[in-house]
C-alpha cells in the first residue's frame, strides 16, 4: 500500500527543468553546498547516498520504488538513510533491521507520517491506517480487530463469499458458452469478485450496484501519484496549480455523499441491537451498533469515524486481494507443473462436488503454499505503509532522530538470498514443510507488516484468496492464448502505485473441466 512517493511525471519534468537551470547558474555554489551537506551528517547516521539540494534523494527513486531502493541498499546496506526533500527517510532492507523496527522498537516506530491525500480521502486521517499513533488510533484499531475483522466476524461472511464465488464461476462459464475454450479477462473477473465480496461485507450491497466505481478509481490514481508537497512543504501550491488537490477533493466529496446515503439507508432499515451478533450484519450495521453503545463511554463513534473506517476497508481490502489473485494465476500459467499439482489437490478434495467450500480449504496445503509464495515473491505492498520515528533512538548502532520516516522494503526482505534459496524463483514447495508464516512473527516474510501497526485484515484476505483461487482452478483448465494476448499475460511488468499489480491484463483461455 505504500507507493506514496511519486509525483506526476509532468510535474517532475517541470521541476527538473527548473532545477537544471538553477544548477547551471549556480554550479560552484552547489558543489560547495553538496559537499558541506554530505559531510555534515552525523558520524553515527546510517550510510546515505549523496543528495541534491531541495530534492534530496527523490530523483533516485525511479518508477519501481521497491526495486530501486533494493539496488541502493546493495551499496549502502540494510539500514540506509535517504532524504525526500528535507525529510530523513530510513530504508530497512533485511529481516534483522526489520525485527529491530517492527518488534524490538515497535513502540518508537509506530507513528504514521502525515499525508495530504490521506487527509482529503480519510476525513483528516481519522481512519486506522493513517491515524497518528495514540489514544484515537488505539480505539479505532480495536474496533477493527475486535468487531469488524475478528475471526468470528470473518467467518460470519462465509455465505457472502461462497455466493460471490459461485457467481464468478457462472460468469466465466457463460462467457465460454458452448465452445471448448474461450479467452477470459481474469483481471476483470478477480476485480469484480473481490470488490463485490468486500462491498457486500462492508455496506451490504455489490460494488456494481453502488456508485463507487468512478470515485474509487480516481482515489487509486491519485494515491499512486502522490504529492511532492508532503516532502517539500513550500511546494504544496503545485498540488493546487496542477489540479491534483481539486480532483481529489471532488472525488472525496462524491465518496462522502455516497457513504452518507449508505449510513442513512442502514439507519432506515433496521434497529442495531445486534452489534456483535452471529447474523448477517455488515460493517455499517456493526458500527451503528457500536455508536449506540458508545454514547455512554469515553470514546464516541460518530458518523465521520464510521465513514473513515468504511473507507479503510475499501482502500485496504480490495486492491491488495485482487493483486494476489492476478499474480497467482500468472505464476501458475508460467509454471504448468505447479498448476497441475494445485488442480490435482483441489479436485481430489472436491471429489464429485462442483464447488470448493471454506471447510475444504484446510485440506489444501499446496494451495496455501502457492498463496504464501505469491505473498513472498509479489507482495501487494512491497513497501509497507511508512512509519515515523517518535523519539530519538539508536538502531543497530546508528542514531535515528525523531520525525525520521521509515520505509520497510518487504519485497527486498522476502527475496533476500541470505534467507531464501533461489529467491526469485516461484517455488511453492518451499513452504510445504516449513513453519514460516505470514502473520508478522517471521521477519523474513512480512507481506502484512508486523507489530502494533500490522494489518488487521489477514484472515479476511486469506480466505478470499484461497477460496477464489481454489474454485477457479477446480472448475476450469487454463492455458495461455497465442499472440499478443498471451505475451501480455506472461509479462511480469508491475504498476506503480499504492498496491503493485500486474501491469498488463491477465487474459487466459478457459476450458470447463466439469
Ligand atoms: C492480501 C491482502 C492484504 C495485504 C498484503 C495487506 C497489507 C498490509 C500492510 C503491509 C499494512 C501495513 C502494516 C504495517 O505498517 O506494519 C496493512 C495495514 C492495514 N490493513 Fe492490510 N493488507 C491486506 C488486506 C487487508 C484487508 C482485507 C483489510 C480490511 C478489510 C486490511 C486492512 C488494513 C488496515 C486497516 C491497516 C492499517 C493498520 C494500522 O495502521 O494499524 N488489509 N495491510
Amino acid at each position: 500500500m505504500s507507493n506514496i512517493l511519486s509525483e506526476t511525471s509532468s510535474l517532475l519534468w517541470f521541476f527538473l527543468s527548473m532545477l537544471s537551470l538553477f544548477i547551471f547558474l549556480a554550479f560552484p555554489i552547489i558543489v560547495n553546498l553538496l559537499s558541506r551537506s554530505n559531510s555534515r551528517s552525523s558520524k553515527d547516521s546510517p550510510p546515505s547516498p549523496s543528495k541534491l539540494p531541495i530534492l534530496g534523494n527523490l530523483h533516485q527513486l525511479g518508477t519501481s520504488h521497491h526495486r530501486t531502493l533494493h539496488s541502493l541498499a546493495q551499496t549502502y546496506g540494510p539500514l540506509m538513510l535517504l532524504h525526500f526533500g528535507k525529510v530523513p527517510v530510513l530504508v530497512v532492507s533485511n529481516a534483522e533491521a526489520a525485527t529491530e523496527i517492527l518488534k524490538t522498537q515497535d513502540h518508537v516506530f509506530c507513528n504514521r507520517p502525515h499525508r495530504k491525500m490521506f487527509d482529503i480521502f480519510w476525513y483528516g486521517s481519522r481512519d486506522v491506517a493513517s491515524a497518528p499513533y495514540g489514544h484515537y488510533w488505539r480505539q479505532v484499531k480495536s474496533i477493527c480487530v475486535l468487531h469488524l475483522l475478528s475471526t468470528k466476524k470473518v467467518q460470519s461472511f462465509g455465505r457472502v463469499r461462497e455466493e460471490e464465488v459461485v457467481g464468478m464461476i457462472e460468469k466465466v462459464r457463460k462467457s465460454c458458452g458452448d465452445s471448448n475454450s474461450m479467452a477470459v479477462n481474469l483481471t476483470d473477473v478477480f476485480s469484480d469478485v473481490t470488490n463485490d465480496i468486500v462491498c457486500r461485507s462492508v455496506i451490504g450491497k455489490r460494488y456494481e450496484a453502488s456508485e463507487l466505481r468512478g470515485p474509487m478509481s480516481q482515489l487509486e490514481e491519485l494515491l499512486g501519484a502522490s504529492v511532492l508537497g508532503d516532502y517539500i512543504p513550500w511546494l504544496h501550491w503545485l498540488g493546487r496549480v496542477n489540479g491534483m488537490y481539486g480532483k481529489a477533493e471532488r472525488a472525496a466529496k462524491q465518496l462522502d455523499e455516497f457513504l452518507d446515503k449508505v449510513v442513512d439507508e442502514h439507519l432506515g432499515k433496521r434497529g442495531c441491537d445486534d452489534a456483535d451478533g452471529e447474523g448477517q450484519n455488515d460493517f455499517v450495521d456493526i458500527l451503528l451498533g457500536i455508536q449506540k453503545t458508545s454514547s455512554t463511554t469515553d470514546f464516541q463513534v460518530d458518523r465521520t469515524i464510521m465513514k473513515a473506517l468504511i473507507m479503510d476497508m475499501f482502500g485496504a481490502g480490495t486492491d491488495t486481494t485482487l493483486a494476489v489473485l492476478e499474480w497467482a494465476m500468472t505464476e501458475l500459467l508460467r509454471h504448468p507443473s505447479a498448476m497441475q499439482k494445485l488442480q490435482y489437490e483441489v479436485r481430489r478434495v472436491a471429489g464429485d462436488r462442483t464447488h470448493i467450500t471454506e471447510e475444504d480449504l484446510s485440506d489444501m496445503p499446496y494451495l496455501k503454499a502457492v498463496i504464501k509464495e505469491i505473498l513472498r515473491l509479489h507482495p501487494p505492498s512491497p513497501i509497507l505503509i511508512p512509519r515515523e520515528c517518535m523519539q530519538d533512538t539508536k538502531v543497530m548502532g546508528y542514531d535515528i532522530t525523531t520525525g525520521t520516516q521509515v520505509i520497510v522494503n518487504s519485497w527486498a526482505i522476502s527475496t533476500d538470498p541470505s534467507y531464501w534459496d533461489q529467491p526469485l524463483e516461484f517455488q511453492p514447495e518451499r513452504f510445504l514443510n516449513s513453519s514460516i508464516d505470514i502473520k508478522g512473527h517471521d521477519f523474513n516474510l512480512i507481506p502484512f507488516g508486523a507489530g502494533r501497526r500490522g494489518c488487521p485484515g489477514i484472515a479476511f484476505a486469506m480466505v478470499v484468496n484461497e477460496l477464489v483461487l481454489a474454485n477457479i482452478v477446480h472448475q476450469f483448465d487454463w492455458a495461455v492464448p497465442d499472440g499478443l494476448l498471451g505475451r501480455h499475460t506472461l509479462d511480469m511488468s508491475e504498476t506503480t502505485g499504492l498496491t503493485v499489480h500486474k501491469k498488463l491484463p491477465l487474459v487466459a483461455l478457459a476450458s470447463p473441466h466439469l
